[in-house]
């Protein structure tokens, strides 16, 4: 088991609000059995699915922190950004919140549900067992003007990237390693084809045999770009550090997979990715326990959700 050595974790200094790795002891003693069992039946059924969770929870504590604000589905909600293009699944999400309301009724937030899942969704593709500390509360809000801003696009640059992660308290192998969640899943060529046909020197892809073989996946501009993908490493069901090793043979496959190999400041920590996957995977979980750790907010400002795509009456 990785994880941090504390049993709980600070998640802001301004507020003294803490998660706990105990949280749920009494009031859902079973909840991390039953996530489990959930969630492989899911992946089961569709092997794609530990990627979306994946991002799913990215694109949650990106946008106003922690708090399930991705699921709330209404006119100006977050979900219906062009930033959150391509994110599926949620409705995954519900099912096994449903499960747990039978099982300990209001007591577990849409947020750690979203939380538990990504981590489990590491551990079934075979990336490492990650604790998480738990106690996350639902927000009441969403807003996709907070998404349009906060949810980067896919030819940002390694400053901005850096940027992102190093305010969530993570250092400079912790960012690079959480990046390695493009292991996992696909993108649409639509987020590659000004890449392709466009190129800013800096974004150009560098294996010229791979952009071959990307242009033969996404011919032109159209709007079929919206619906055809390439995977996002050469084993996209897999949890291992393949990405990076792609990454050092010129085959990032957007703009800030090539950037973090270009620039050197994280070139060196993309190589020791590369060469020790053990390494990757220490990492990696520090980085993913800070991620899921981002502007929690405590009772007064949220709520347990009972139904997770809506704020409660
Ligand atoms: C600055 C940082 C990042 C950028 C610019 C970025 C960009 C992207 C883009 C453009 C896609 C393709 C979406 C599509 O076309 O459907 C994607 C997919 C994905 N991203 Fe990221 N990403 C970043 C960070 C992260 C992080 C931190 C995680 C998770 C911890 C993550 C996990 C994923 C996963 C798993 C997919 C595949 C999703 C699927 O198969 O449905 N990304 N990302
Ligand atoms: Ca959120
Ligand atoms: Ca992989």
């Amino acid at each position: 088991m990785v994880g941090v050595s504390s049993s709980t974790i600070g998640v802001s200094e301004a507020d003294h609000y803490q998660l706990d790795y105990d949280y749920y002891k009494h009031s859902c003693p079973n909840l991390e059995a039953i996530v489990k069992e959930q969630v492989s039946t899911i992946l089961f059924i569709d092997p794609s699915s530990p990627a979306a969770f994946l991002r799913l929870l990215f694109h949650d504590c990106q946008v106003q922190g922690c708090d399930a604000s991705i699921l709330l589905d209404y006119e100006g909600s977050e979900i219906v950004s062009t930033k959150n293009f391509g994110i599926r699944k949620q409705e995954k999400i519900q099912q096994i919140k449903t499960a747990l309301e039978a099982e300990c009724p209001g007591q577990v937030s849409c947020a750690d549900i979203i939380a538990l899942v990504a981590r489990e969704s590491v551990a079934f593709s075979g990336g490492p067992e990650i604790q998480i500390p738990l106690g996350r509360k639902d927000s009441r809000t969403s807003n996709h003007q907070q998404a349009d801003i906060h949810l980067p696009s896919s030819g940002i640059s390694v400053d901005e990237f850096l940027h992102i992660f190093m305010s969530k308290g993570m250092n400079l192998q912790e960012s690079v390693a959480i990046l390695g969640a493009h292991t996992l899943g696909v993108g649409h060529c639509r987020n590659i084809v000004d890449r392709l046909y466009d190129p800013h020197p800096d974004s150009q892809i560098i294996n010229h045999s791979f952009e071959l073989l990307l242009r033969l996946e996404c011919p032109t501009r159209t709007p079929l770009t919206n619906l055809t993908v390439v995977p996002n490493d050469m084993t996209p069901f897999i949890f291992d550090n393949r990405y990076y090793r792609d990454v050092t043979a010129g085959n990032g496959l957007f703009g800030i997979d090539s950037g973090i190999y270009r620039d050197p400041r994280t070139a060196s920590v993309v190589n020791q990715f590369a060469l020790d996957q053990n390494h990757f995977f220490q990492v990696f979980s520090s980085a993913f326990v800070r991620l899921s750790s981002t502007n929690v907010i405590c009772d007064a400002e949220g709520e347990v959700r009972s139904i997770c795509n809506r704020v409660n009456e």
